[in-house]
């Protein structure tokens, strides 16, 4: 048990005077602070000096990520040992961009032969639609590509696409679909041609509901609209781990792009799940992503736990929310490509470490990992921000950003920095009701008047954040960006003793949903097994559905 550890206990002890520490004292009682507590790496500047943290706090993180043994169990990740214990799978989407040519054996297969392959052939396929020579059933170029998926097989393609549209090829429009909501398959379809539309249907299992339901009604659209029962050929290709079923569904072998059990759904961008950011960016800008992502995993096997950016992460949120009960943590991305970066960090945490048993499966008492939320951090400035200064919960966040941007407006760049690097300092400082009496006295202010409103205007502070700083948003740099927050989860999962790579929790849901179905598709069925909040919901969507059809 985690609790039982000498440094899990040391932090325990150090957490409770630390609650009540100011961050505004720390700085000043240390000038070289900000130099302590931080990092630099090639292509990223990481900032935690804004957390309630000290040398002994950090020395004992440190050790607790050596009682835990951290540095032995990201080895056997690297390696294809069979970690994610419940599923008895390995894990290795590290192993997707790893260029080194070594080999890393799963069952006693060298996977990075079969990786290389199916690299190849993405490349070759990107190539041919991008140079127009992979033509649709009428002989016509393609013009946009649809990319159905939801989840892993969504999030992480739309996130990179959405950051990276400098790069992308105006000639070739991606989108993406991921609810089975008609309406928005309808209206992604509505203004395409069929005879220039290739769907990219990316499902691991090849089962899931909502995917399969937008791959159905797409299927039909191209068929009628192309009055060809072979449209499926041309016009469809598909990225799963289950041939069989991608057959079924009528795609061409050749059609089918592999991805394998041992690649997490949330994790998966770096495989084949990727084709529509590779057709969207070009080849070589998914090689600079991988490449990127590979520079991190490198910093993340080798680097000192004290100057590794994922386990300062990881250890700065285990210290935040397991010891100092923060409850919730804010992603807030300044750079506007990143606006999904929090959607996506959201499935990536919680669907790994949102968990309250151990790996062994025996009921953890302690918080494991906060809730996690945000958007981008201009927009959200203007709407829960006041929650964040001066709400009753603390929220730790991170501020991501990039320095320079790609289309370069100078005085847009400085604004955007400047309320990153303002809101940050806010939030650590806050401020108290004697400034704001002395602010009023020098304005002539009549300090009676004064008096009542100051308590609306006193702001806590001692919020803690990390500031993270890219040169540029590139494919390079967010490669990395991604890689970080991939490893910090592995190590949070580590050291809260979690099996980070199953997400059972989403699966009774799934299982729920098709009963219900069911029930709503086939009125009359006997609903007895329902409670009957179920039961009266059920009959108001029947009474509605004949009442407007
Ligand atoms: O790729 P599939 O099999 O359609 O699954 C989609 C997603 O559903 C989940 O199981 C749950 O959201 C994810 O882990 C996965 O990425």
């Amino acid at each position: 048990m985690r609790t039982q550890l000498d440094s899990w206990r040391r932090l325990k002890d150090l957490a409770e005077p630390a609650k009540h520490w100011s961050l505004q004292k720390l700085f000043s009682q240390d000038a070289e602070r900000a130099a302590r507590f931080s990092l630099e790496l090639p292509d990223m500047y990481l900032d935690y000096s804004k957390n309630l943290i000290d040398e002994e706090v950090m020395g004992s993180l440190f050790d607790l990520a050596e009682e835990v043994g951290l540095v032995d169990k990201t080895r056997a990740m690297f390696s294809g040992e069979m970690i994610n214990t419940t599923e008895n799978r390995a894990v290795l989407h590290t192993a997707l961009r790893d260029s080194s040519g070594s080999a890393v054996q799963v069952n006693g297969e060298n996977v990075q032969t079969k990786i290389a392959a199916e690299l190849a052939k993405m490349q070759n396929f990107v190539e041919l639609v991008r140079d127009g020579e992979w033509r649709g059933s009428t002989r016509k170029k393609i013009r946009d590509v649809v990319s159905l998926g939801v989840g892993g097989s969504n999030l992480g393609p739309k996130m990179v696409s959405q950051a990276l549209k400098p790069y992308a090829d105006s000639e070739l429009r991606v989108h993406y679909v991921s609810n089975v909501d008609g309406n928005s398959l309808a209206e992604t379809l509505r203004p395409l041609n069929p005879q220039t539309v290739l769907f990219v249907v990316s499902s691991k299992t090849f089962t899931t509901t909502e995917t399969m339901t937008n791959a159905r009604t797409a299927l039909n659209w191209l068929e009628s609209a192309l009055f060809d029962k072979k449209a499926v050929e041309k016009h469809v290709v598909a990225v799963t781990s289950d041939f069989a079923k991608a057959r079924e569904f009528g795609v061409l072998e050749e059609n089918i792009f592999e991805m394998w059990d041992w690649v997490g759904g949330r994790f998966s961008l770096w495989s084949a799940i990727g084709l529509p950011i590779a057709l969207e960016l070009g080849f070589d800008n998914f090689e600079k992503l991988l490449r990127g992502a590979e520079n991190m995993d490198k910093h993340f096997l080798s680097a000192p736990i004290n100057e590794n950016a994922p386990v300062l992460l990881a250890l700065l949120s285990l210290w935040n929310t397991t010891f100092l009960n923060f409850r919730a943590q804010a992603i807030l991305p300044y750079d506007q490509g990143l606006h999904l970066f929090s959607a996506y960090m959201q499935q990536a945490e919680m669907e790994s470490n949102g968990k309250s048993v151990n790996i062994h499966g025996e009921p953890i008492d302690y918080q494991t990992v906060p809730l996690i939320w945000g958007q981008t951090g201009i927009d959200g400035q203007h709407a829960f921000y006041q929650y964040l200064h001066q709400g009753m919960n603390v929220v730790p966040a991170d501020f991501i950003g990039s320095v320079s941007s790609e289309i370069t407006i100078e005085h847009h760049q400085d604004i955007l920095l400047a309320n990153l690097i303002a809101q940050s300092q806010a939030l650590m400082n806050g401020v108290d009701a004697n400034s704001l009496r002395r602010t009023a006295l020098s304005a002539g202010c009549n300090l009676q008047e004064m008096e009542q409103i100051i308590p609306h205007k006193v702001h806590q502070g001692n919020r803690p954040s990390n500031t993270i700083l890219l040169p540029r948003l590139d494919p390079n740099t967010l490669g990395a960006l991604i890689a970080l927050y991939e490893h910090k989860i592995f190590a949070q999962g580590v050291l809260l003793d979690i099996c980070s790579f199953d997400q059972w929790g989403v699966e009774l849901g799934k299982k729920q949903a098709n009963e219900v179905q069911q029930a709503l598709t086939k009125p009359g069925r006997d609903e007895g097994e329902f409670d009957s909040s179920t039961r009266g919901l059920i009959a108001y969507c029947h009474k509605h559905r004949s009442l407007t059809v």
